[in-house]
């Protein structure tokens, strides 16, 4: 069976680096370029830390990479700007994006859905690659059909871009199509600082915390009338995302319309 071609964007970064490795070690891949807006004209064994990689030639353009690698699948770890910018490039020449980067729109993600649809092509838009963080997420919607009052605390390193993480959005979309509405709070509440109250998504509260240390973690906290549920979820670490991104890129061959979410995919 001929392996699959990868092309990665964002090989420098913290997920970048853990995909390269794990797409280099995999048997039924084969890397076959990289897309790094700040090395032009170089092979990846040029960049410090990546000297075991050889043959592997870097791309700064996005149109240039895709025309030029014969790659299957793009694996997106960059930014919300750029990710979304390599996302529909990549479904217009053909090339099946699994997608890890977070911080895009709703409208954004209704284009590219559009846009896979038109192409007949496949596109996977994970926010969270981790198994674990999957399961807390279903559980969470499991949970969400008993206990309606909800708030949502995700806290991450404090390097990322986007705020609330992507796995807090989703989160709160599963919980929304099994929640009766409810407005969480005093319904004459008021902040008296602006922002006290978190994010509001279709009336759940979301906290964002930002701090050194932290890699990515989610509680979802369910109250009721004398108990609370606690439902959590910690990575300790990039390869906890690893077998996510496997399997995306493993499933996304095989499809020909947008997947947002591995619980779409996890038996
Ligand atoms: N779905 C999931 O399970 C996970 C998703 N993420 C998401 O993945 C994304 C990356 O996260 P993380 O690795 O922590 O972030 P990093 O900042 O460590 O890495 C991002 C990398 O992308 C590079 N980059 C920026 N713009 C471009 C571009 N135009 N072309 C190519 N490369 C570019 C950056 O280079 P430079 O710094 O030189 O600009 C950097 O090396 C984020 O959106 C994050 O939220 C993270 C963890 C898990
Ligand atoms: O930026 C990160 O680190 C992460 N981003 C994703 C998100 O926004 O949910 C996934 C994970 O939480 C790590």
């Amino acid at each position: 069976m001929s392996k699959i071609r990868v092309i990665i964007a964002g090989p420098r970064g913290k997920m970048g680096k853990s995909a390269v490795n794990m797409v280099h070690l995999n048997e039924q891949f084969e890397l076959v370029s990289v897309l790094d807006h700040k090395h032009d004209g170089k092979m990846l064994n040029d960049i410090d830390g990546f000297e075991k990689y050889t043959d592997i030639p870097v791309f700064t353009n996005i149109e240039e990479c895709l025309q030029k690698s014969k790659a299957d699948v793009l694996v997106d770890l960059t930014t919300p700007e750029f990710g979304y910018l390599h996302t529909k490039t990549s479904l217009q020449y053909g090339v099946r994006p699994v997608v890890g980067t977070t911080g895009f729109t709703k409208t954004q993600l209704d284009e590219i859905k559009q846009l896979a649809e038109e192409k007949e092509i496949g596109c996977i838009i994970a926010p969270n690659f981790a198994i674990g963080a999957v399961l807390m997420m279903k559980f969470s919607q499991m949970a969400a059909k008993y206990f309606h009052n909800i708030e949502i605390i995700e806290l991450h390193h404090d390097q990322k871009l986007d705020a609330p993480s992507g796995t807090a959005v989703k989160t709160a979309e599963m919980i929304s199509a099994v929640r009766k509405k409810k407005e969480q709070g005093h319904p004459n509440e008021k902040e008296t600082i602006s922002g006290a109250r978190g994010a509001n998504i279709d009336g759940m509260h979301v906290h964002s915390v930002r701090l050194p240390g932290l890699i990515a973690h989610q509680q979802v906290m369910f109250g009721s009338e004398g108990e609370l549920l606690t439902i959590r979820h910690d990575s300790y670490n990039r390869d906890s995302f690893m077998s996510g991104v496997k399997l995306s890129i493993e499933t996304v061959i095989n499809v020909s319309t947008l997947i947002y979410g591995l619980e779409n995919i996890i038996e």
